[in-house]
């Protein structure tokens, strides 16, 4: 086990990315502080993991709900080793000028206020316990966070704040608390959610082709999915290898950075020359 005795807190763990980040910690002998909206998904988690989660009902847009969660976890588990700023929504990849003049200002603060405002104050409230434990913050970023197309200019630009909150907090925190960030393409087994403003609040990603659509386009010839995203965090919370490790951004994204002008080659290449093996 590689995280037996951390204790961690994921807000967002409720579902998605998030859900399967609080499967593979407590398998790996963490014990895991949830703070979500979802009553559903947070009955989901206490009847899968019993006392090894403690879950907390709440809105990331809201200091109060971070203080209650970092309340409650150092209260059950006695302290936090790693904090890990998840919950988030989409744009659906509005264009500016889709974004209809009379929302496009509630639906900027909504887009910033979950995921902007809800990671910093995420942050602001689990400091002391973090100093204690001289742990670490993993930010979820995502492809959005570094290029364009992944989301509209709402969600595209929420992402590039989180790269900067990574930057500044590594700066400030260091060298009691390591800051990275963990930038995922699109992925399998979540549920991201609209905007509420524009409407598209019972819209779930699962909808879409996302798998087609990444197929042909990612290096890695497919699309990952949440609990394939999971060992990533594991790696960013344990303490022993990550030494050094603060101020990053991971990539995990298969390969967008690196999928050409014309999109993947599928293999093509070294098929031709060593066969179809
Ligand atoms: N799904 C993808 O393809 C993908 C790819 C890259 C990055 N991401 C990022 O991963 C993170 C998790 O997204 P997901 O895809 O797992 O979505 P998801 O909807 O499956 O899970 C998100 C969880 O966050 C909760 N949540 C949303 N808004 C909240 C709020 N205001 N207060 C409290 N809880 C709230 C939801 O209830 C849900 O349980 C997001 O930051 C998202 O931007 C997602
Ligand atoms: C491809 C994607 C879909 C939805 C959200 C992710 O961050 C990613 O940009």
């Amino acid at each position: 086990m590689k995280l037996k005795g951390e204790v961690a807190l994921v807000t967002g763990g409720g579902a998605g990315l998030g859900r399967a980040i609080v499967d593979r910690f407590v398998s790996e002998g963490a014990r895991v502080a949830v703070l979500d909206r979802s009553s559903d998904g947070l009955s989901a988690l206490k009847e899968a993991h019993g006392d090894a989660v403690v879950a907390v009902e709440g809105d990331v847009r809201f200091l109060d709900s971070h203080r209650e969660a970092a309340a409650k976890c150092v209260e059950q588990f006695g302290k936090l080793d790693c904090l890990i700023p998840n919950a988030g929504v989409w744009d659906y990849s509005t264009a500016l000028v889709d974004t209809p003049d009379e929302v496009i200002e509630e639906a900027f603060d909504e887009m910033f206020s979950v995921n902007v405002k809800g990671y910093l104050l995420a942050a602001k409230a689990c400091l002391p316990a973090l100093y204690d434990s001289k742990g670490s913050i993993t930010f979820t970023v995502s492809n959005a966070g570094f290029y364009p197309g992944g989301g509209g200019a709402l969600y595209t630009g929420a992402k590039h704040a989180v790269v900067g909150l990574v930057k500044q907090l590594a700066f400030e925190l260091g060298p009691h608390i390591r800051v990275n960030g963990i930038a995922p393409g699109g992925l399998g087994g979540t549920d991201l959610r609209g905007l509420k403003s524009l409407n598209l609040q019972d819209t779930s990603i699962s909808t879409i082709p996302l798998a087609d659509m990444l197929a042909g386009v990612l290096p890695t010839g497919r699309m990952a999915t949440a609990t394939e995203s999971a060992g990533a965090y594991v790696f960013f919370a344990t303490r022993a290898d990550t030494v050094p490790l603060t101020g990053s951004v991971l990539n995990f994204d298969g390969g967008m950075g690196v999928r050409g002008l014309d999109g993947t080659n599928r293999g093509a290449l070294l098929d031709q020359h060593f066969g179809q093996k």
